[in-house]
């Protein structure tokens, strides 16, 4: 007869989750004691850090990962990681140790009390099982609630006395099941769509985080070329759907009614696939579409469906949708659209770079299939014009602008793609909200690069304070913060790069080395707007 652990760890097994991402309290060391040789611990100093660098691996895998947090305390400090992943449909399977079961009425110490209703509403699934026996199943529904579209983190508080309870005769059912989803459009849903965009004048698409999501980029570029129409990236960009240097791609949208209404005038036809419709940021009222522009919205999520202010929309597999538009699309016939045209980099100021010229050596020196995890939120406009990304899996940014990711999530993305170089793009301001992610990754020896841009200053709230007229605003600077020393500090080998030509040559470097390289450079700072 299994133990609740022995069949937790089977089922664990059975669905892949054979890494645990974690930090432990005496509520975890009964699941964790002996864990299993074919079991990796990867440990971050800080929940943020350990969902941040769960989230990167579960993006960059396409698998869901396994989370393992203390009691409510843990769970708390993963709030705010919690925050991006659910905006960016990651498959997350957070498990928490409770206190003892007969004593979490009295609040004992490390008793996370109505621990279901803490991640809510940041989580599809939260649970704490009624018995012991019934943890293998609840784990069981977390994991497969996770892994259904839309993907999204689960959560599941478990006391510490159940683990070694006999697991009973459910559990071993449990870690035998395989559940799937079908997804495809029904035959007139697809003919609706062919006609909607074959009778298009002017149609333009618009891409989100789950075409890369679903590896569909390239189905899209098919489909951009048959149409020859202009490509965009949805606003709030976390992830690039669409190769950056392709001849179709127009940018990222602004995140403003106005704004993408100006720039989207004069399509009859907007498409949007695989993005929420849409994810505003700065407040620029305006009319939600251009006069004459309708809207049709593909995505896997019915809620993104249901919320919309406008349009018609499809809740479809974005992989199946561009599948089958790429191969029954007849061809357009208009005539093939140029590259546009990026302006050269402006001078630099003494030491400090521009961070235009930053992302032009990045750009020379990263190879070609690199990803770079970008967490620098007043020069995100100017990476995706400098920076070229071609393959799915290139980019990664927080979905919910939840900072504290970038670095945790750099190596997480390189912990689960050996193969590619990452490399993280981070503001000096953003840095300091995940930066115990060097240590973790010194100790696992993960050779993410990290670049730290210090400009001094939170430079996106500087443009931010500007935009909303506010007027004097305290507690923007950041300045005489040493990252070189605080690498150091936890293990990792860290330089400056006062110029271009040095920043050249450690990047090189770096991108060269089996162990992780923190690249600070002094920036100008430039306004996102
Ligand atoms: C967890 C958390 N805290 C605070 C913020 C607010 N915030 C902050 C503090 C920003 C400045 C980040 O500064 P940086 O140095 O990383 O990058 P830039 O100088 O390029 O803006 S941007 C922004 O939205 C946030 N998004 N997330
Ligand atoms: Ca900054």
């Amino acid at each position: 007869q299994s133990t609740v652990k022995e069949a937790t760890y089977e089922l664990l097994r059975q669905n892949g989750l054979t890494t645990i991402f974690g930090n432990p309290g005496s509520n975890e060391l009964p699941f964790l004691g002996e864990m299993p040789e074919d079991f990796r611990y990867v440990l971050g100093l800080h929940e943020g850090v350990v969902m941040g660098i769960a989230d990167g691996y579960a993006q960059a895998s396409g698998q869901a990962a396994f989370v393992n947090l203390h009691a409510a305390s843990g769970t708390g400090n993963a709030m705010g990681a919690l925050t991006n992943a659910w905006y960016s449909h990651t498959p997350l399977v957070i498990s928490a140790g409770q206190q003892v079961r007969s004593t979490i009425g009295m609040e004992t110490m490390l008793a996370n009390v109505d621990a279901p209703l803490l991640p809510l509403p940041l989580v599809k699934y939260s649970a704490e099982p009624a018995a012991p026996t019934d943890v293998p199943r609840a784990l069981g529904q977390a994991i497969h609630t996770a892994n259904q579209n839309p993907k999204g983190p689960t959560y599941v508080s478990i006391p510490y006395d159940d683990w070694d309870v006999e697991a009973g005769p459910v559990s071993e059912h449990v870690a035998d099941r395989m559940v799937q989803a079908a997804g495809a459009p029904t035959a007139s849903q697809l003919q609706h769509l062919i006609a909607t965009l074959s009778s298009a004048n002017s149609p333009v698409l618009v891409l989100g985080p789950d075409v890369d999501a679903a590896r569909a980029n390239t189905d899209a570029v098919t489909l951009a070329e048959e149409l020859s129409l202009p490509v965009w990236v949805a606003p709030s960009a976390p992830r690039c759907p669409f190769p950056t240097g392709h001849t179709n791609f127009r940018g990222v949208l602004p995140a403003s009614m106005d704004g993408i209404s100006a720039l989207l005038d004069g399509h009859d036809l907007i498409v949007v696939i695989g993005a929420p419709v849409f994810r505003y940021h700065q407040h620029e009222p305006g009319d939600l579409l251009p006069a004459g522009s309708r809207l049709l919205h593909i995505t896997c999520d019915p809620a993104e469906a249901a919320r919309a202010p406008m349009g018609d929309a499809l809740v479809a597999d974005i992989a199946e949708v561009l599948r089958l538009l790429a191969t029954e699309m007849p061809a357009a016939g208009r005539p093939p659209l140029s590259r546009r045209v990026i302006p050269s980099a402006p001078q630099s100021v003494g030491e400090a770079l521009a961070p235009e010229t930053v992302f032009d050596v990045i750009n020379a020196v990263a190879p070609e299939d690199a990803v770079f995890v970008n967490e620098a939120t007043s020069t995100v406009g100017a990476l995706w014009d400098r920076v070229e990304m071609r393959h799915p899996g290139s980019y990664f940014f927080p979905a919910s602008g939840g900072l504290g990711f970038g670095m945790p999530a750099a190596v997480g993305v390189q912990l689960a793609c050996p193969d590619r170089r990452v490399i993280g793009i981070i503001g000096d301001g953003s840095a300091n909200y995940g930066i115990t992610a060097l240590w973790t990754a010194a100790r696992e020896r993960i050779p993410t690069v990290f670049i730290i841009l210090n400009n001094g200053t939170y430079g996106a709230l500087r443009a931010f304070a500007t935009l909303l007229e506010c007027g004097e605003t305290p507690g923007l600077d950041v300045p005489g913060i040493d990252f070189c020393a605080l690498a150091r500090g936890y293990g990792v080998a860290a330089t400056r790069a006062p110029t271009p030509e040095t920043l050249e040559e450690e990047l090189t470097t770096a991108l060269q080395s089996s162990s992780p390289t923190v690249i600070e450079v002094f920036t100008t700072t430039i306004s996102p707007f």
